[in-house]
């Protein structure tokens, strides 16, 4: 069984190219990790999404603790042959989504109790429980339990709450067996308080962990923010670890931050706007309900080999969404992933070719082109 390591191949300027190796599966950084919330990429079979190119893909404590449980998909194997996904699997800890999902929530330093949006039933979380569900779901690589707080906070609420994040990663640590091939990360908060996600960011580090998140972000701050917060971050991070920035985001957001340092993205944005007629192509997005594509025998892009749209007319695109039919939702939905993952795989040739930063200029500048 490989151990888990990450091997850094290539730096250019802070934008890294590494290789991530687990024990199932090498993940290519900088990577996108499509989100599998309920043991599905929403609207695709898992063919589909291996056929984008994705290496590793995100389960979540908190629905699949509810639903259908932990234990039931132990019983039944673990998440990967539960929902027929071959390669690692992220989990997060679930206390993102309590905090945004749950009703009746009771946040203290065990943990949090809440109570179930699917049907009241009351709940307990805490860092060794997280911990727990994400070993009975054989979740390649762990979170922490910890407070993602809205922006904006007072300092003092801020700093309480990274403070609690850092005792929870120390009692997450204690609570993680580990596995050959496994890993464990710690999530860096802190808001946009630089001396505060300093002062997280060495403390995760002191403890040790497989690689760090940065969470905190991507909770309706301005870009420019998001970026100024990274820039204070990452260089308190190990260069030697992976860095996976939670919840990020549009394709200028990650081209972004990836030449500030990080190395991993999840997002729900390629799949829910592909359930919402969106389609993301290298000229902007485009929505497929606008009339204009009602008579158009085009391609989305007649330069991008997508798998699931190459075959495709604008005009059938526009068909399926205006009336409704599932297919627009996959078709739209696995067009996003691949062109989400086309993103990565242009950054990553970028980064080895020391040409990152002309790469993300000429995108931006593509998507702002606008559709041909
Ligand atoms: C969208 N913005 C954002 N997301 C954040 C998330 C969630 C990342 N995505 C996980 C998937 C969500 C759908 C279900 C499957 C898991 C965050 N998670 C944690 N633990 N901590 C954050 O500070 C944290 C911060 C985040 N900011």
């Amino acid at each position: 069984m490989p151990e888990f390591r990450f091997e850094l191949m290539a730096v250019d300027g802070a934008a890294r190219r590494g290789r991530l190796h687990t024990a199932w599966g090498v993940i290519d950084t900088p990577t996108f990790m499509p989100v599998g919330t309920a043991a599905t990429v929403k609207a695709m079979t898992f063919e589909m999404v291996r056929q984008t190119g994705a290496q590793i893909v995100l389960g979540n404590t908190y629905h699949l603790m509810l639903r259908p449980g932990a234990e039931r998909i132990a019983r039944l194997g673990g998440l990967r042959r539960f929902m027929g996904w071959d390669g690692p699997i992220l989990t997060d800890s679930g206390g993102f989504q309590v905090m945004s999902l749950a009703a009746r929530r009771k946040l203290d330093e065990k943990g949090v109790v809440f109570s179930s949006h699917i049907d009241g039933s009351r709940h307990e979380l805490t860092p060794e429980r997280s911990i727990e569900i994400q070993h009975l779901l054989d979740a390649t690589i762990t979170m922490q339990l910890d407070e993602c707080i809205r922006l904006p906070s007072e300092r003092h609420e801020t700093e309480r709450a990274m403070e609690l994040s850092l005792r929870w990663a120390e009692r997450s640590k204690q609570a993680f067996q580990p596995r050959q091939g496994y890993g464990l990360f710690g999530i860096v908060q802190g808001g946009t308080d630089l001396e505060l996600r300093a002062r997280s960011a060495k403390g995760l580090a002191a403890i040790g962990f497989d690689g760090y998140a940065v969470g905190g972000l991507a909770v309706g701050e301005p870009q420019a923010l998001m970026f100024e917060t990274l820039e204070g971050t990452c260089p308190h991070l190990p260069t030697t670890h992976p860095r996976y920035l939670m919840g990020v985001g549009k394709p200028a957001d990650m081209a972004g931050a990836v030449l500030r340092g990080i190395d991993m993205f999840d997002c729900v944005m390629p799949t829910r706007s592909g359930r919402t007629a969106q389609a993301f192509t290298k000229r902007g997005p485009l929505n497929m309900r606008n009339a204009r594509h009602a008579d158009d025998p085009r391609p989305l892009d007649p330069e991008a080999d997508c798998p699931a749209t190459r075959d495709y007319s604008r005009a059938y695109l526009h068909h399926l969404v205006k009336s409704e039919e599932i297919l627009g939702a996959t078709l739209l939905s696995w067009n996003n992933v691949w062109y989400y993952q086309e993103v990565m795989r242009g950054l990553r040739q970028a980064i080895e070719d020391g040409r990152s930063q002309q790469f993300v200029a000429d995108m931006l500048a593509s998507e702002a082109a606008g559709d041909i």
